[in-house]
């Protein structure tokens, strides 16, 4: 997508040195910089630590972690190395342990000397594979948006309420949950995006400043806003992205949606979720119980960054010394409370009949597996 009028991805191999760039999330929306990653360190800083962030371009920023790793040394032992020190940055996002066990598969068989090459082959095929999976799903949101606007008067905007940042730099390109915008922007459906802040990290601006870029009309509000504006009928639909999905439909995402999830229920406004199938966690039933949660640092909720009057960028504290603080950037919606999950094959009820009859392969590879 565009930042100033130039195509960008999120992660991207520069033809010119051929080292791997990023748009480092830290200074967003308010500086556009980009950073080089190199060495381990920096691919496990820049997954801990959020410059990148969104669960698919964690996936594909560790397949190009150990594409950068194998070109240094490709044996077994250090393969397994980058793998253990990648899988322990972000405990949550499926995504991350995808990337890893595929290319760890694939390398393995591999003689050493062809590693390298065949690693950063793989980490590009990650990467082009997400671009396409999310164009997939925003075509598919786009029936939904069609069929909204269809029944309203001609001109009147179609009022779309997400959580987080599922945009395109949460993934390779596109998004998962701003996708089907993109595309009904571009077919000329007019659009209401009310945004939720995202507290603590305020991923809603990243999403802000995105569709701020595309033209698509939105406004930033705070997380308790949501259930007040589907009360008053101000909200047609509910599109969030997805950390990791379980075999049953359950979905895990950022803290809060699954407040955003049962006002949508209460007051009969749809919920869907976009989700690309490296987000689907076949090995897992429950996501209450089984899918573990990031604990994040106490900062994230004490401190606040922003823009000061002087144009730089500052951290303020918000509250008071001696407070306790606590951090779960993360929870579970019930699929019983979910519409449907827009995949790259279609729209399908959050159940495990339904996942099933969409990725027949994958949920089967899983039965076989258990
Ligand atoms: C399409 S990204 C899915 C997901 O990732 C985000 O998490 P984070 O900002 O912590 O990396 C958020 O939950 C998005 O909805």
């Amino acid at each position: 997508m565009k930042v100033n009028g130039v195509s960008y991805r999120s992660i991207w191999r520069d033809a010119s040195d051929g080292a791997v760039r990023i748009i480092d999330q830290r200074w967003l929306p308010h500086d556009f910089r980009i950073a080089v990653l190199d060495s381990l360190d920096d691919f496990a800083a820049a997954i801990r630590d959020m410059w990148v962030r969104g669960a698919p371009l964690i996936g594909a920023t560790a397949a190009y972690g150990v594409a950068v790793q194998m070109a240094r040394d490709p044996s077994d032992a250090h393969l397994d190395h980058v793998h253990a020190v990648l899988n322990a940055t972000r405990p949550t996002a499926i995504n991350l342990a995808w990337a890893l066990n595929r290319c760890r598969a694939a390398l393995r068989p591999l003689h050493a000397s062809d590693r390298a090459g065949a690693a950063m082959r793989l980490a590009d095929a990650i990467a082009d594979e997400d671009v396409e999976i999310n164009r997939r799903i925003g075509e598919h949101g786009l029936g939904l948006i069609r069929e909204i606007a269809a029944a309203k008067p001609a001109g009147e905007p179609v009022r779309l309420l997400t959580h987080c940042n599922a945009g395109w730099i949460a993934t390779v390109d596109w998004g998962t949950a701003t996708s089907p915008m993109y595309h009904a922007a571009e077919a000329g459906i007019p659009l209401q995006v009310w945004v939720d802040e995202t507290r603590p990290r305020n991923q809603g601006a990243l999403t802000a400043w995105e569709l701020g870029s595309h033209g698509i009309a939105h406004s930033y509000i705070t997380d308790n806003a949501g259930g007040h504006l589907m009360q008053h009928g101000l909200v047609d639909m509910v599109i969030t992205g997805t950390d990791r999905t379980t075999a049953t439909g359950d979905v895990c995402n950022k803290i809060g949606t699954y407040l955003k999830a049962l006002a949508a229920h209460d007051n009969g406004v749809p919920f869907y979720v976009a989700l690309p199938s490296p987000t689907i966690d076949w090995t897992v039933a429950d996501g209450l119980r089984e899918i573990p949660i990031e604990d994040r640092a106490a900062t994230e909720v004490s401190h606040v960054q922003g823009r000061d009057a002087a144009g730089g960028i500052a951290s303020v504290e918000v509250t008071p010394a001696g407070s306790g603080v606590a951090n779960p950037a993360f929870d579970v919606t019930p699929a019983r409370l979910v519409t449907g999950l827009i995949t790259e094959r279609g729209i399908c009820p959050a159940s495990r009949a339904g996942l099933a009859g969409l990725f027949p392969e994958l949920a089967s590879a899983e039965s076989r597996a258990s």
